[in-house]
């Protein structure tokens, strides 16, 4: 096979290709059945109708502990003219007990009292009260089940009762997995240049579980024409279905697309979403096949797409589908008339509304799928949407977890993970959620109604003093400063400081690679007061305009190859083992509108940063001091 790129230009839209895949291969999904104990049957689908094989209760049985009698014999009893039952009139049961002839009727243990004479009672029994009947619940013939259920534990219970051992459930639908890739290694073997750690098979074994299927994974396959051909066909004969991924796009080594179309028929190759465009769906030996982009984000919504629907045509389950809810979109979003898109946010409800704040939507960052709440979908003939716009949002968490969560926008500070990892343990139910657009972005994300609190630390240059100026000019409805932590903020440099750097002074230096933060963000603010106070210009300084969203960033940039130096604070220099220059003290606060203050969560949030537990953090961490953390200053 020649190194050939694999030009595809044509996608098509998704719900159109999802259709005309389905169409092609509706043929294929029937599952046979397969018998299984009724006892290993949770969760499984039932094949047809099941039907009771004996009745039940089995017999007449007591419904109560006492007496078991006939209702004829205790008519015209009253208080004033009991009727005595002699023994051979009644006989003792139990609950659950079998009542015979000529037994019609139980009266309950408290309502005799025997004597000498027999068993007086002072009103008559109706006939067959207390007995629950041959069948009350179930009837032997009647049906327990019907076809295409999902079973459930009390079904299981039911179905026990009902006298049935075994099952005919639908088999669960066989799925082989290949990850495909020369650069691609097994997590575990030693790291090199170029190497990518296997984990799509894993994400994708796992989903098919959560579907009702069996994940086969195998061993990544390398980019080699012939052992992906071999491979795949001898899955598609042994499988149900095979999912290929990577090597689905135009890179040279690409073969997933040919080696489809020698084996069998490609039904679409590009589909109108983003991520995910490379999809390819095939069918071999009458087996589907689907090669799935290999980047995680592109891979789980491909997934999503147009395995999961199969998977639940095979499995016959009706998955539920992702809450909906309404939102306001924090920031303004473009998006291309050439696809669909799925935007990963974070969603939070402030106030009375729902609002989502996007996340990195890279189709390689996998972490904004941990990190998201659900996906903002951005239809093929839509070209965004504006910030403060309503949006529809598929949920994938709770509602009522999102509600619980306290929403914080601003600067970024490792005690915000400290916070968030804290809170759902010390208080049930309650959960922190921060997104990280530097002090000012915050400020205005809070004036929007979009966040309970933005973490701020600004320097006022005429006052020498910290956040509370900002919030006074900023705002006009009753504000709080609840105080966060005093941190020291220095230079991050290579370890050793092999460029010597002693100070702000010597960011001037042509050799020291500088990596900034962005406009807005607090350290920013910092380092232009300090250039200022020293009279020094911001354009001498070798990479002042490469910005970075976070601390730790920063220090990964220092870290690499690419800088020599940026400004952060201690605890990030540490986590990326790089040496620290002090440069200043500065004040690190939660703004806050004083509507907010009693919300339940936001009080659990201070009392979790006036406890030792976080205090002890704090140490850890280093850097930083908290006299007055909790206290709240109103502005
Ligand atoms: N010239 C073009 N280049 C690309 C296009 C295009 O249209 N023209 N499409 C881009 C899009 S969109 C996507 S999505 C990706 C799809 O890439 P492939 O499916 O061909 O996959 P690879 O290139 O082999 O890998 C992409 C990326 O994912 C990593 N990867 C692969 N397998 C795994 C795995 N099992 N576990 C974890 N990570 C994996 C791989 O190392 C790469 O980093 O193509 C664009 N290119
Ligand atoms: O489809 Mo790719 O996933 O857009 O990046």
């Amino acid at each position: 096979m020649s190194k050939k790129r694999n030009l595809y230009l044509n996608t098509i839209p998704v719900d159109e290709a999802r259709e005309k895949y389905l169409k092609a291969v509706s043929e294929l999904l029937t599952m046979p059945a397969e018998r299984i104990p009724v006892t290993e049957s949770l969760g499984r689908v039932t094949m047809s109708a099941v039907y009771a094989r004996y009745s039940s209760p089995l017999f007449n049985a007591s419904a109560m502990d006492g007496i078991a009698v006939s209702a004829k014999d205790t008519e015209g009893a009253t208080e004033t003219s009991p009727v005595i039952l002699q023994e051979n009139m009644y006989t003792v049961v139990d609950t659950g007990d079998p009542v015979h002839n000529p037994y019609d009727a139980v009266i309950m243990a408290e309502d005799i009292v025997e004597t000498d004479d027999g068993v007086r009672i002072t009103s008559s029994a109706a006939p067959w009260q207390h007995i629950r009947p041959i069948g009350e619940d179930i009837v032997a013939g009647e049906m327990i089940l019907p076809g295409s259920h999902k079973i459930r534990a009390i079904d299981i219970g039911v179905l026990l009762s009902a006298g049935i051992l075994e099952i005919d459930v639908v088999k669960k639908p066989d799925v082989a997995i290949f990850p495909t890739g020369t650069e691609i290694i097994e997590p575990g073997e030693e790291i090199k240049e170029g190497s990518i750690l296997e984990s799509n098979s894993r994400m994708f074994e796992n989903m098919v579980t959560t579907m009702g299927g069996n994940g086969h994974r195998f061993p990544p396959i390398k980019d080699d024409y012939d052992e992906i051909l071999s491979k795949v066909s001898d899955a598609a004969d042994k499988y149900d279905m095979v999912i290929i991924n990577a090597g689905s796009s135009a890179g040279t080594e690409d073969y997933t697309v040919h080696v489809l179309r020698e084996l069998g028929e490609v039904i679409v190759h590009g589909v109108a979403i983003k991520p995910g465009k490379p999809v390819i769906l095939a069918m071999v030996k009458n087996k589907p096949v689907i090669g799935l982009p290999g980047y995680p984000v592109s891979a789980y919504i491909g997934f999503e797409n147009f395995v999961a629907p199969l998977l639940s045509i095979m499995g016959r389950r009706n998955e539920a589908v992702n809450e909906q809810i309404e939102a306001h979109i924090s920031k303004r979003i473009v998006s291309s008339l050439k696809h669909k898109e799925y935007v990963r946010v974070k969603v939070g409800k402030v106030g009375d509304k729902f609002v989502a704040a996007p996340l990195a939507r890279g189709a390689g960052a996998a972490m904004s799928l941990v990190r998201a709440d659900g996906f903002c979908v951005i239809e093929q003939s839509s070209e965004g949407v504006e910030a403060g716009e309503k949006v529809k949002i598929e949920l994938y968490r709770n509602k009522n977890e999102v509600e619980n969560t306290i929403v914080i926008i601003g600067s970024h500070d490792l005690i915000l993970d400290i916070t968030a990892d804290m809170m759902p343990g010390k208080y049930n139910n309650m959960f922190v959620s921060s997104t990280h657009v530097g002090s000012m972005g915050g400020l205005m994300s809070l004036k929007r109604g979009e966040a309970h609190m933005a973490p701020i630390h600004l320097l006022d240059e005429e006052t020498g003093q910290y956040n509370v100026p900002y919030v006074k000019r900023l705002f006009k409805e009753p504000m709080a400063i609840i105080k966060g932590v005093n941190r020291i903020q220095g230079i991050m440099v290579k370890k050793g400081n092999p460029l010597g750097i002693k100070g702000i002074e010597d960011l001037e230096n042509p050799d020291v690679r500088y990596v900034n933060r962005q406009r807005g963000a607090g350290t920013r603010v910092l380092l232009d007061y300090k250039l200022k106070q020293l009279g020094m210009d911001s354009e001498k300084i070798n990479g002042y305009d490469r910005e970075m969203a976070t601390h730790m960033a920063v220090a990964a940039a220092v870290a690499s190859e690419s800088a020599d130096a940026g400004m952060g604070v201690l605890s990030a220099a540490r986590a990326m083992g790089l040496d620290f220059i002090e440069v200043a003290y500065e004040e690190y606060d939660f703004a806050a509108p004083v509507r907010f203050l009693e919300l339940p969560h936001i009080k659990a949030f201070t009392d979790i940063i006036k406890s030792p537990e976080f205090k002890k953090e704090l140490d850890r961490l280093g850097g930083y001091t908290s006299d007055a953390s909790g206290r709240i200053v109103l502005v």
